[in-house]
């Protein structure tokens, strides 16, 4: 029997615009349970490798599979009903709803059925949403209004909305952004022992180094859309290549 092939695996991407290489032959892969840190300076390339793998941008060249499966250049809506998750650096939840009503919403949406309250509800989406509230720390805020919720919270809400549709693949473009050190811990640890419980893949990017080197998996670091390193948080922090242009030399301080 073959090894099942990964969840995502992306190779050979490019994408120019005008004279700038965005992505210049990058290719990885992310394996079911896995945390893999997406890192580097500004302009490495981050965004626009995301964009690509989500289908909001087109690559000149290269391809992205999910699970064996050929996905490049598919509209996002394709790929994120193929199973592809993703959170945003702002978060995007309905503030005049419950944060029971939020995740149910999600649900119904992934499903292709929209949330009206002139329905009788539908139990089954009420008992997932549910279980999603637990699982992520929010089930005693579940009839409270997103707008009044603290902002760690919110995060915790943002990554319940973006498992409603059950995805093997989680793209979390910078989840801990604005938090506090403690706060932010805790974020990353519940992402990780989520991702070990469902054995989703889980591509992020991340400025905080505690979260990064604390507890990805693997770290992948660009630079001027290449690939310069790609191994364990360890293999990555020691890597004279990264250190020059990344982490500075105290190896953890490096902010993208
Ligand atoms: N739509 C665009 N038009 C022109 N140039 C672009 C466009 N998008 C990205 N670029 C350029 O491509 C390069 C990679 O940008 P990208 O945003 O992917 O990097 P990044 O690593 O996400 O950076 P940051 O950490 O600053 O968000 C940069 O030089 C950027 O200026």
């Amino acid at each position: 029997m073959t090894a099942a092939a990964p969840v995502l695996r992306v190779e050979g991407l490019a994408k120019s615009y005008g004279g700038v290489r965005a992505l210049d032959g990058v290719s990885f892969e992310v394996q079911a349970g896995e945390l893999l840190a997406l890192i580097g300076p500004n302009g490495a390339g981050k965004s626009t490798c995301f964009n690509v793998v989500n289908g909001q941008i087109r690559p000149d060249a290269g391809t992205v599979r999910l699970a064996g499966r050929d996905i490049t250049g598919r509209a996002p809506r394709a790929i994120a009903r193929l199973g592809v998750g993703r959170t945003f650096q702002i978060a995007a939840v309905f503030v005049s709803l419950t944060v029971l009503a939020n995740v149910e919403t999600a649900i119904l949406a992934s499903r292709g059925r929209s949330f009206g309250l002139w329905r009788p509800q539908d139990g089954q989406a009420r008992d997932e949403a549910l279980a999603l509230l637990e699982q992520t720390g929010l089930a005693a805020r579940a009839e409270h209004a997103a707008a009044g919720l603290a902002y760690g919270d919110v995060k915790r809400l943002e990554l319940a909305i973006a498992l409603a549709g059950s995805p093997r693949l989680l793209l979390m473009d910078e989840p801990t952004a604005g938090m506090g050190a403690h706060e932010r811990l805790a974020l990353i640890g519940l992402v990780q022992r989520l991702a070990a419980a469902r054995g989703l893949a889980v591509l992020f990017t991340e400025h905080s180094m505690d979260v990064v080197f604390g507890h990805a998996d693997r770290v992948l670091v660009l630079a001027r859309g290449r690939v310069i390193a790609d191994g364990s948080a360890e293999a990555v922090r020691a890597d004279p290549q990264v250190r020059a242009v990344y982490l500075g030399r105290s190896g953890t301080e490096g902010r993208t």
